[in-house]
C-alpha cells in the first residue's frame, strides 16, 4: 500500500534575476537550485548535506515560503498530498510546520532570549507558552532574562528547538542546528531530533556533518551545485561505502578524516 508522505517536493526549481548584456540591463534568470525532488515520511530523518552554496537553505526557505521575493519559482510542494500553498502555509507555520533557522545571525544578540522566543508565538500567549517551552528543554526561567553570549552553546540550541518546535508540530525543518557544539551538546540535539522523529514528526535536517547525518538520519539526500544528486540511505555510509549508489556521495564519505586513516593503514 502506498503512503501519502508528509512532504513532497516536486521539480522545484528557485532561481535569482541576474542582468547581463553590455549595459547590464538585460535580465536574465539564473537558477540556483533546480528540478530538486524530495519526500519525507512521518517519522522519519531526511538529512541534507552539501557544500556551501550547494542551495540547502534555498531549499528548506521554500518549503516555509521564507524565500527573497527576488526569487523565481517553479515546481511544487504537497504537504500531506496537497499543495502547501501561502495561505495554507501561513495557517500551519509555527503549528505543524516548525523552522529552526542556520544560526548566522541568529538568535538576535542584543535581545534576551526569552524575548525573542515570545515574538515566535501567538501574541495572547506569548509568556505563558515561553515558559512551557522552557520548562520542557529544562531551561531556567532566569535564562529568558540573558543575552545570548551569556548562555553555552548547547543551551542556546536548546532555547532555538524552544522556538522552533511546538507541540503540535509534524513537520521539522532544522537548517544546520548543530555547528560549533561540542560533542555532548552535539549528541543532546541529535538525540532530541531522533525524538521528535520516533514520536511521528517529519524531519528535514540539514547539515555539513554527514557523519552526524549517516549516524541519526534514515535517508540522506546530497545536494551539489543547487541540484540533488542521490538520495542514500544511511546505512549505506559504512566500511567504504560500496553500497552508495552515487560515486559522489562515496567520495564525500571516504574524503572524511577518519577514512583517510583507514587507508593509511590498510595494506
Ligand atoms: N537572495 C539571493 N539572491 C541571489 N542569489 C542567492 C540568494 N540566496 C541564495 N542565492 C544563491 O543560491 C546559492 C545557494 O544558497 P544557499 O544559501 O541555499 O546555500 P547553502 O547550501 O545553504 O550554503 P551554506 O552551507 O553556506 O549555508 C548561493 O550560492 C547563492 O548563489
Ligand atoms: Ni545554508
Amino acid at each position: 500500500m502506498m503512503t501519502t508522505p508528509l512532504l513532497s517536493v516536486r521539480n522545484l526549481t528557485v532561481g535569482f534575476t541576474h542582468y547581463t548584456g553590455t549595459l547590464g540591463l538585460r535580465p536574465r534568470v539564473v537558477p540556483a537550485v533546480e528540478g530538486l525532488e524530495l519526500d519525507i515520511d512521518p517519522g522519519e530523518i531526511l538529512a541534507v548535506i552539501g557544500a556551501s552554496g550547494s542551495g540547502k537553505s534555498l531549499l528548506a526557505h521554500a518549503i516555509v515560503g521564507i524565500l527573497p521575493n527576488t526569487a523565481t519559482v517553479s515546481g511544487g510542494i504537497d504537504y500531506d498530498g496537497t499543495p502547501l500553498d501561502s495561505a495554507r502555509l501561513r495557517r500551519l507555520r509555527g503549528r505543524e510546520i516548525s523552522f529552526i533557522p542556520q544560526s548566522v545571525n541568529y538568535p538576535d544578540p542584543l535581545m534576551p532570549v526569552g524575548r525573542q522566543v515570545r515574538l515566535t508565538l501567538p501574541r495572547s500567549r506569548a509568556a505563558q507558552l515561553q515558559q512551557a517551552l522552557f520548562a520542557r528543554y529544562h531551561l531556567d526561567e532566569k535564562v529568558a532574562r540573558q543575552y545570548p553570549h551569556e548562555l553555552s552553546g548547547g543551551m542556546l540550541r536548546r532555547v532555538l528547538f524552544a522556538t522552533g518546535v511546538t507541540e503540535t508540530m509534524r513537520l521539522l525543518i532544522a537548517d544546520e542546528p548543530t555547528p560549533g557544539l561540542h560533542p555532548a551538546a552535539l549528541q543532546e540535539v541529535l538525540s532530541h531530533l531522533r525524538d521528535l522523529a520516533d514520536d511521528g514528526a517529519g524531519v528535514l535536517l540539514i547539515t555539513h556533518d554527514l557523519i552526524a547525518a549517516a549516524a541519526i538520519a534514515d535517508r540522506v539526500a546530497v545536494m551539489r551545485s543547487g541540484r540533488v544528486v542521490t538520495v542514500e540511505s544511511s546505512s549505506s555510509f559504512t566500511g567504504r561505502g560500496e553500497t552508495l549508489r552515487h560515486e559522489y556521495a562515496r567520495r564525500l564519505w571516504r574524503a572524511l578524516p577518519r577514512h583517510d586513516f583507514w587507508e593509511g593503514v590498510a595494506p
